[in-house]
């Protein structure tokens, strides 16, 4: 954690929405004219897509397996080196994955491959993570405890399924029975390195459908916004205005002391209303501590 260099981290499974919600992010960061170094999670998978392919045939021969949610397939120690670095000096590097043709055409590559690192921008006001791993800790590693501000997205598991499904064969080129091969393989990490992150939040943002998603591997679309609620956990935070989100809120119950739910057309500006000060706060500490050094 850092007064000077925050780190915000948006964090969730593949296709959780987490690219989806970094664009609210970036919404709040032009809003408030907050100049932010941008990292994707994916930048930390170890292997190339060719590589990874070999890794899971080799895992599979010994019995084992290895997925994109667990520490073989991640660097969690270089992304934990690379938040405790920002947090001291507000410099890094970061590199991306490139998913898909539209991503590789402009670096000239092919989909499944890395750009090189580069060093982050200098003198962002802050660093914001989107990916896989912004809440990951362990016994060798604990890049949680170096964020301020730690968002996790999470729909409730069939429809993550659905989403990821509908998302890597239409945009990434993957089989049906291959997404639902990784969903499988996936499970153990997914388990042990996925599930833990969303008990070291600050906040939860669950979408849960309000149709039916009882066979995710069937599903012909995602359901929409307005077919489902959004339900908002605050974890140790003392300061939050829940009778100004009510009100604001159209649609909005508490269901829990610590639990906001809002229709799930509202979830933009349920981001916003939550999230903006929160983000206004850690910029203003910023902004304070420069102007004292
Ligand atoms: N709130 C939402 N409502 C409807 N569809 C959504 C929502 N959030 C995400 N999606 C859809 O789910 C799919 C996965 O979303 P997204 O790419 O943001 O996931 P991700 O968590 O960033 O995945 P990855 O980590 O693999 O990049 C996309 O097709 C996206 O349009
Ligand atoms: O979303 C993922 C993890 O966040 C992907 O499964 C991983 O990045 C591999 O990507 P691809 O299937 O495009 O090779």
């Amino acid at each position: 954690m850092s007064v000077q260099h925050p780190i915000i981290a948006v964090t969730g499974s593949s296709g959780a929405g987490t690219s989806t919600t970094g664009q609210a992010l970036r919404h709040i960061f032009r809003n408030l004219d907050v100049n932010a170094a941008f990292v994707e999670g994916d930048s930390f998978h170890r292997f190339s897509r060719p590589e990874m392919d070999l890794a899971i045939r080799r895992a599979q021969e010994q019995g084992k397996h290895i997925s994109y949610f667990g520490p073989e397939a991640n660097d969690f120690e270089q992304l934990e080196k690379l938040f405790s670095d920002y947090s001291e000096t507000g410099q890094g590097s970061s590199r991306r994955y490139l998913h898909s043709f539209d991503d590789a055409v402009p670096y000239n590559q092919m989909p499944g491959t890395f750009t090189p690192w580069e060093p982050l921008e200098e003198k962002t006001d802050a660093l914001f993570y989107e990916g896989l791993h912004g809440g990951v800790a362990g016994s060798d590693f604990d890049v949680a405890r170096h964020v301020d501000l730690l968002i996790g997205m999470v729909p409730i598991v069939n429809l993550e399924w659905i989403q990821k499904l509908l998302r890597d064969t239409s945009e990434r080129g993957h089989s049906r029975e291959a997404v639902t091969q990784s969903i499988v393989r996936s499970m153990e990490d997914y388990i042990h390195h996925i599930v833990p992150q969303f008990s070291r939040t600050h906040i939860n943002f669950q979408r849960v459908p309000t149709v039916d998603t009882s066979n995710p591997f069937s599903a012909k679309d995602i359901p929409s916004l307005d077919e489902s609620f959004v339900v908002i956990r605050f974890r140790g935070m003392k300061k939050v205005d829940f009778p100004y989100l009510l009100q604001m809120i159209n649609g909005s119950f508490m269901s829990r002391i610590n639990t906001l739910v809002v229709p799930g057309g509202k979830m933009a500006l349920a981001m916003e209303l939550i999230l903006t000060p929160l983000i206004a706060e850690l910029i203003e500490k910023r902004n304070s501590a420069s102007q004292r050094y």
